[in-house]
């Protein structure tokens, strides 16, 4: 029996659907098939029968049929433009369609200075044959004073018109492009994490922000513009040859069919060249931005020089591709010109007959001469009208790419997540990075969270600690398994919905430009300055009040610690309120003084009995405040109980991870003891000494660069 029915369904990596299908679904002997996709899934029940995932491969792409079409035919393939072309330049124009009246209104005008442009040879002729001729009378009708006149007003219009029509498709090229560079950072944004950072490159996405936006602009606006005027100076402009010489008219289109080819067959090496040009810019700026970002590495190694290397071989690349653009070009504008010279000289040679044999004037030899030279002109433009189109397709595949890809973990899908904290559980999840999808980070990985609880995940560095977070925050989904809040599975809820519940402290905090106070309010925005100087004193950040403009200090000006740092990101994750906190600790050493702030603040955050924390803990004094603590082994968790269970438990794993990291011999268990026994007990006194620590001078801990 068949069912129409509309499921929400959520497809595994690699698999492209829309988050909402309609499927016709059957339940043959215990099997359900389903049919109303590209591809049949197999759709797996889980136990909840609440979630519905496929495991699914689309089959493999049939053999590219050859181009359709008339240019398909009679044209080997790699000379037919490309389906997307044409779809791309669908979007290219639909992007202009806001733009719509003025780019009409700067139609209009172009049609306005066109036409007073194209009777310029035309009036110079009929000059010609005035100032030459024994009777100039049957020639101009009006008085020779009135005609000049009215030239000079038509002129006058032409100019303005000329002006209205270059200002009106610039700025509406302008609002173009700033609204697709809008359009195209929101969806870099939305993309998820391993897209941005790992497929592409940050570097990628930042030069289709800049110079493919600006390639696709332009092409829309000030190549339309002289696009156009080139279709209208020459079809009107040939028009007008063929009024006062069809012959000779006719002999100049003779050299038209081998340059229009040319044109072709160089916008298309043109597209191609261009498309390869801008991965190479993309490449130059992400290997700039990477040793940019990192300059202090970069000088304590001595590797400017190594850097400027690694830099100049991809300038190189950009150079090389720039060199093969400009003997395209040489070759073909060179080529183009001796064409049109030759033109010229035929025309002179043979239009100089007519006119000895009376079939022509010199006024109408010369109006034809100019609209050669107009036409010739003309066509030229319209060769590189087609040049930077196809430039413009290129650039416009890498921005659409962007501009139109659905992220693997679909954004505005999904309910709202029920306002009370819960019960968290991963249940049986396994996952590995899309990158490395032969390394099993996780691998039956079983872990619930208490409501309001605390717990310390412990393990190996590249144990997974941090991959625990990143399937929390959803910045990764499992590729076996599910995570789920009191049974129902995280996948359901809307993405943003999910985070804003989350609180994070990451092992490096980000601090972004503006001040201490939007820092700290990041996500937050609608907080008052009370609520932010609340959040500061609780995660103790009291070195913000002894800055020289307090909450209003910009970071930029600021070298702050990494302690500092740590505490600025606790404010902002309690200003947040959460429900779920994710604090990965930093690996790095922090002084005594820092190190008691640090976990004091660490100390409110497991205190507030609202809050379900999660830490990537490495000090042991971190792990001894946790409520529970577990230790994580090959994918799994392989132990877990009370600090106190676990650090004195013979044999525990616990306590031969914390000796390989406390680089204790396994005969020195003395130290082992005391270092284990001694972060308890430290712990504990620190929470009695924490008020006097915290009135410690902190003041040169500040550095206002
Ligand atoms: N985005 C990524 N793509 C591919 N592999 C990754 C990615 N992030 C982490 N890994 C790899 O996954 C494994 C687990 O990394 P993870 O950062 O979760 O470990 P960890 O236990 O938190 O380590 P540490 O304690 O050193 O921070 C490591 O082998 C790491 O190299």
């Amino acid at each position: 029996m068949f069912a129409t029915a509309t499921l929400r369904v959520a497809l595994r990596s690699g698999a492209a659907s829309p988050a909402r299908v309609s499927l016709r679904c059957s339940l043959p002997s215990g099997t359900i098939r389903c049919t109303g996709l590209q591809f049949a899934p197999r759709l797996a029940l889980d136990g909840s029968k609440r979630y519905f995932s496929f495991d699914s491969n689309p089959p493999p792409k049939p053999p590219t049929p050859p181009p359709a079409g008339i240019l398909g035919r009679i044209l080997p393939p790699s000379l037919v433009p490309p389906k997307d072309s044409s779809t791309n330049i669908r979007k290219i124009i639909a992007l202009a369609k806001p733009e719509r009246k003025p780019i009409m209104a700067a139609v209009g005008l172009l049609f306005i200075s066109s036409s007073v442009s194209m009777s310029v040879p035309f009036t110079i002729g009929k000059l010609i044959d005035y100032f030459t001729s024994s009777d100039p009378q049957s020639i101009l009708s009006l008085p020779p004073q009135t005609a000049l006149f009215g030239l000079l007003s038509v002129f006058t219009v032409g100019a303005l018109a000329n002006f209205g029509r270059v200002l009106l498709f610039r700025t509406s090229g302008q609002r173009i492009v700033a609204r697709l560079r809008e359009q195209t950072y929101a969806s870099a944004l939305r993309q998820e994490v391993e897209y941005v950072e790992r497929e592409k490159g940050e570097g990628d996405v930042l030069s289709r922000l800049s110079m493919d936006a600006s390639i696709v602009g332009e092409s829309v606006t000030n190549n339309l513009s002289d696009g156009l005027r080139a279709i209208v100076t020459s079809s009107v402009g040939l028009g007008l040859m063929f009024y006062l010489s069809p012959t000779l008219t006719l002999l100049m289109l003779s050299v038209v069919p081998p340059i229009s080819l040319g044109a072709f067959l160089y916008g298309r090496y043109l597209k191609k060249l261009s498309n390869r040009t801008q991965e190479a810019l993309g490449r130059m700026t992400s290997t700039a931005q990477e040793s940019l970002t990192a300059l202090r590495t970069v000088q304590a190694f001595n590797a400017a020089p190594f850097e400027e290397r690694r830099f100049e071989t991809r300038v190189r690349d950009v150079l090389d591709l720039a060199k093969k653009e400009a003997w395209a070009s040489g070759i073909f504008f060179g080529a183009t010109g001796w064409a049109g010279n030759l033109t010229i000289l035929t025309l002179l040679g043979y239009g100089g007959t007519l006119v000895s044999r009376g079939e022509i004037s010199v006024g109408d030899l010369t109006s034809l001469l100019l609209y050669t030279a107009y036409v010739g002109s003309a066509l030229g433009m319209l060769s590189s009208f087609f040049s930077s189109m196809m430039k413009a397709v290129g650039a416009s595949t890498r921005i659409f790419d962007l501009f139109s890809r659905e992220p693997i973990i679909p954004t505005n899908t999904g309910i709202a997540v029920p306002k009370k904290s819960g019960l968290i559980r991963f249940e049986d999840v396994s996952f590995h990075y899309p990158s490395r999808k032969n390394v099993d980070v996780l691998n039956g990985f079983n872990l619930t969270l208490k409501e309001g609880g605390s717990t310390a995940i412990v393990g190996k560095s590249g144990s997974g600690k941090s991959s625990v977070h990143n399937l929390l925050l959803r910045f990764y989904d499992p590729v076996r398994g599910k995570i789920t809040l009191d049974g129902q599975d995280i996948r359901e809820f809307d993405v943003a919905s999910w985070r804003s519940r989350i609180g994070i402290v990451p092992q490096d905090p980000v601090l972004f430009s503006g001040t201490i106070a939007t820092n700290i309010a990041y996500g937050t925005p609608e907080v008052s300055r009370a609520d932010i100087e609340h959040a500061a004193r609780q995660a103790n950040c009291e070195f913000i009040w002894d800055m020289p403009n307090g909450f209003d200090t910009q970071i930029g000006r600021l070298s702050l610690s990494g302690g500092q740092r740590q505490r600025i990101a606790i404010a902002r994750a309690l200003l947040k309120k959460p429900a779920f906190l994710c604090l990965d600790e930093a690996t790095s050493a922090l002084d005594a003084a820092s190190e008691h702030k640090v976990n004091d603040a660490i100390d409110k955050i497991l205190q507030a009995r609202h809050t379900t924390s999660l830490i990537v803990a490495h000090r042991l004094s971190t792990i001894a405040r946790a409520e529970r603590v577990v230790v994580l082994e090959d994918g799994k968790i392989v132990e877990e109980g009370a600090y106190r269970d676990l650090a004195s438990r013979e044999g525990s794993r616990f306590r031969a991870l914390m000796a390989a990291q406390l680089e204790a011999a396994t005969g020195d268990q003395t130290f082992l003891e005391s270092a284990l026994k001694g972060r308890l007990e430290n712990a504990e006194q620190e929470k009695r000494e924490q008020d006097e620590l915290i009135e410690l001078s902190v003041k040169d801990e500040v550095v206002v660069g």
